[in-house]
């Protein structure tokens, strides 16, 4: 593709007739305000040869230096804006602030990568105030290496934030969010605040205490000292999240008074610190009543310069003018939007490669930050945040497939074209409890279902359709056997999504073997093997990684459910051409779930050996009166363990009955006692039983909130 800046320039003009070759030496007038900024030493990194007495000029400064006055109507009134130009003889770079004559020398950088100098005129500034990352998610967080390197890709993508606030870090978290950080994690920590310092990113350092916190003045001091360890650190940027939390901790008057207290007695006294951003109990619209006040009350009571985010109009959802004019009324404020995606730690068996879309592009004044919580996989994340970057930087011109183009690109410019279709197969989530969902083989759709509906319906091969799928099987084979032989171009990126390459390459054959078994159901020798060979690539293809139990998935969105179909309606010809039995189940899950409880009903079922498990969900479920969850066998089976975990004590469990059924008409009660004292997972007395249904009901009278952490069997060997 051709040569874009990123992200897209609000205004960048080229003359098209002209450039200038890159000069070896030029002389350097560089405004004091730079002095211990890091545009000066990011300009020497890209242009090394400094000579006093060289013809070519660099003039750097900010608005208000004299090096670059008389350029200074040119400067955007906008902060973090900047005004870059290329002429024969010299370069200007002059910025509205520090991060925008920083910003312009990063736009100079990807003009540098071209072979020649553009006689270019770029007056640039970002529509979003506060743009990045929030590394927000369950499960592993990402290493000192990975957060390095999201820093300077930070940097380079005139992304401002990282919002440190790993659910799996104990001192970020109950139970050591009172103590300071010890020695190891507190340097590592500082070296972080340091790397994104030099890319002129704000280090929020977020503390996560509602779920034990005392309304008191030690607890309040306590906090403001955790703070202030962090801020000898070298922290600027400081967040208080109030999420995933229960009781006292959730008080909106509370929760006020006491940020309050902190941006009054540190934020405002320090005047070297961000805004505080906090992060409420009731961040998203299905879990708010607006009656109830919560919000309101934060509305009223904050200080108008902190920060509440919000994730739209559920946990997971895309951000639209709609979502804005409900929650900034309320809040009194812009919200500050933590955009769950691509986060994935409720769906850890996919990948989300796909591109940014669904946001609105017309939303830009609505809102005063947009923060991304990427995926566990640092690397693999990034072609998501390329996209975040350019859609908060310049929303109205952002083009979600062009963007997701060059993230690729930008990713590994030597394999771009593999990994640009590896990304294509790999975007959509599967079932979930959020119910959020992604396009996925957009390009190839049309063939999947052209070849499947003739199939089906006529029992004929589309042969326009049939050769667009062959063909791209191949490039399937080929695209995953080039990355995983990709070496040193990208290797952190190889090494995170290795387990779903191998998948890759099994769809890939699965495609392959199926096609050919469509052109042989009456052939009664020459059918079988393919047979065998698809069956054999169906077994390789659910007994994945030991180090993923959830499994890995690929193509789950379009190319599985087609090669699927395709497998069971060519082994079902063949039988009743033959009279024979061949296994005709493609995907086979001996257990089914059916329930009236809204969030549970989509939840996926999942078989490994003799473990059977219905997937655990991250959100509080509603579970009404009366509801009920049934898990189905495919025939009745002898129990040998079921465990369950709604994240309560004993008394919770009182509200719900645990039955089985050997016929789906009578039941029986299951007892279940606690598995250890003063946790939450139970255990059912099933052992050795034989059945063909279990069932949890709410027999409370009333709703319950509850999590859905657990709920395990074991078969008997
Ligand atoms: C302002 C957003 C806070 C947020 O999204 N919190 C978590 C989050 N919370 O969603 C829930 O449904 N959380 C939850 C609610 C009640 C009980 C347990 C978990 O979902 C994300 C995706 O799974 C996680 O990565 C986040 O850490």
């Amino acid at each position: 593709q051709e040569f874009r800046l990123q992200p897209t320039p609000q205004n960048y003009t080229v003359q098209q007739d002209d450039s200038i070759s890159i000069p070896r030496q030029y002389r350097l007038m560089a405004g004091n305000s730079l002095n211990n900024g890091t545009a000066l030493p990011l300009l020497r990194s890209l242009m090394p040869e400094e000579a006093p007495d060289a013809a070519f000029r660099i003039y750097i400064g900010t608005k208000g230096d004299k090096v670059v006055s008389s350029y200074r109507k040119r400067i955007p009134q906008k902060s973090e804006g900047y005004f870059l130009k290329i002429e024969k003889d010299r370069i200007i770079i002059a910025g509205a602030d520090e991060r925008g004559t920083y910003y312009g020398v990063q736009t100079l950088a990807q003009l540098l990568t071209l072979d020649k100098l553009p006689l270019a005129e770029v007056a640039d500034y970002p529509d979003v105030p506060y743009r990045g990352v929030v590394e927000g998610f369950y499960g592993t967080p990402w290493s000192q290496e990975d957060r390095i390197r999201q820093l300077d890709f930070y940097g380079r993508n005139k992304m401002n934030v990282y919002l440190y606030g790993p659910k799996d870090d104990p001192y970020h978290s109950t139970p050591h969010w009172r103590k300071p950080y010890p020695a190891q994690e507190a340097e590592r920590l500082k070296q972080l605040v340091d790397r994104a310092r030099d890319n002129n990113v704000i280090f929020y350092w977020a503390i996560h205490p509602g779920q034990d916190i005392r309304w008191n003045e030690e607890d309040r001091e306590l906090l403001l000292q955790k703070f202030e360890s962090m801020y000898q650190l070298g922290v600027r940027g400081f967040a208080v999240f109030f999420d995933d939390i229960s009781g006292e901790g959730t008080k909106a008057d509370k929760q006020a008074e006491l940020l309050n207290y902190i941006d009054n007695h540190f934020v405002q006294v320090k005047k070297d610190v961000a805004p505080l951003v906090m992060c409420p109990t009731e961040y998203n619209k299905s879990w708010t009543k607006v009656e109830g006040g919560y919000l309101t009350t934060l509305g009223e009571k904050l200080n108008k310069d902190i920060q509440i985010m919000w994730t739209g109009n559920r946990v997971i959802a895309t951000i639209d003018r709609p979502t804005l004019d409900f929650i900034n009324p309320l809040i009194k404020r812009k919200a500050y939007i933590w955009w769950n995606f691509p986060v994935s730690d409720y769906v850890r068996d996919h990948l989300l490669m796909g591109p940014v879309y669904g946001n609105g592009l017309d939303i830009e004044d609505g809102m005063s930050a947009f923060v991304s919580n990427p995926m566990e996989h640092a690397e693999a994340s990034k072609i998501s945040l390329y996209s975040v970057a350019d859609y908060t930087w310049n929303m109205e011109k952002f083009d979600s497939d062009t963007s997701w183009r060059h993230a690729i690109k930008d990713l590994m410019p030597l394999h771009a074209e593999y990994l640009e279709t590896f990304a294509a197969h790999n975007s959509d989530l599967g079932k979930n409890g959020h119910g959020f969902r992604r396009e996925e083989s957009i390009r190839l759709q049309p063939a999947l279902s052209a070849l499947l509906k003739s199939y089906l319906e006529k029992g004929e091969i589309d042969e326009t359709a049939y050769n667009q799928v062959d063909e791209e099987c191949r490039k399937i084979i080929l695209s995953a056997d080039m990355l995983l032989a990709s070496g040193n171009e990208n290797r952190p990126l190889i090494d995170e999504i290795r387990p779903w390459l191998t998948q890759f390459k099994l769809v890939g054959e699965y495609g392959k073997t199926v096609l050919e078994m469509m052109r042989l159901p009456q052939q009664e020798k020459a059918f079988l093997p393919g047979h065998a060979h698809a069956q054999a690539l169906q077994t390789l293809m659910t007994d994945n990684d030991a180090r993923y139990p959830q499994g890995v998935k690929s193509g789950s969105g379009q190319l599985m459910p087609t090669f699927d179909a395709l497998f069971e309606a060519s082994t079902k010809q063949y039988n009743q051409r033959f009279h024979t039995a061949l296994n005709a189940r493609a995907v086979y899950s001996p257990y089914t779930l059916e329930s009236n409880v809204q969030q549970l009903a989509l939840l996926p079922t999942q078989q490994k050996g003799k473990e059977g498990s219905i997937a655990p969900s991250n959100e509080v479920i509603l579970w009404q009166a009366g509801g009920s969850l049934t898990l189905s066998m495919d025939r009745p089976r002898v129990l040998a363990t079921l465990r369950i975990d709604l994240g309560t004590k004993e008394e919770g469990y009182t509200h719900f009955r645990l039955e089985t059924s050997l016929d789906g008409k009578t039941w029986r009660n299951a007892n279940l006692q606690s598995v250890w004292k003063g946790y939450t997972m139970q255990k059912a007395d099933v052992e050795g039983q034989k059945v063909l249904k279990i069932r949890l009901t709410n027999t409370s009278g009333s709703e319950q909130k509850v999590y859905f952490k657990a709920f395990r069997l074991t078969e008997q060997e």
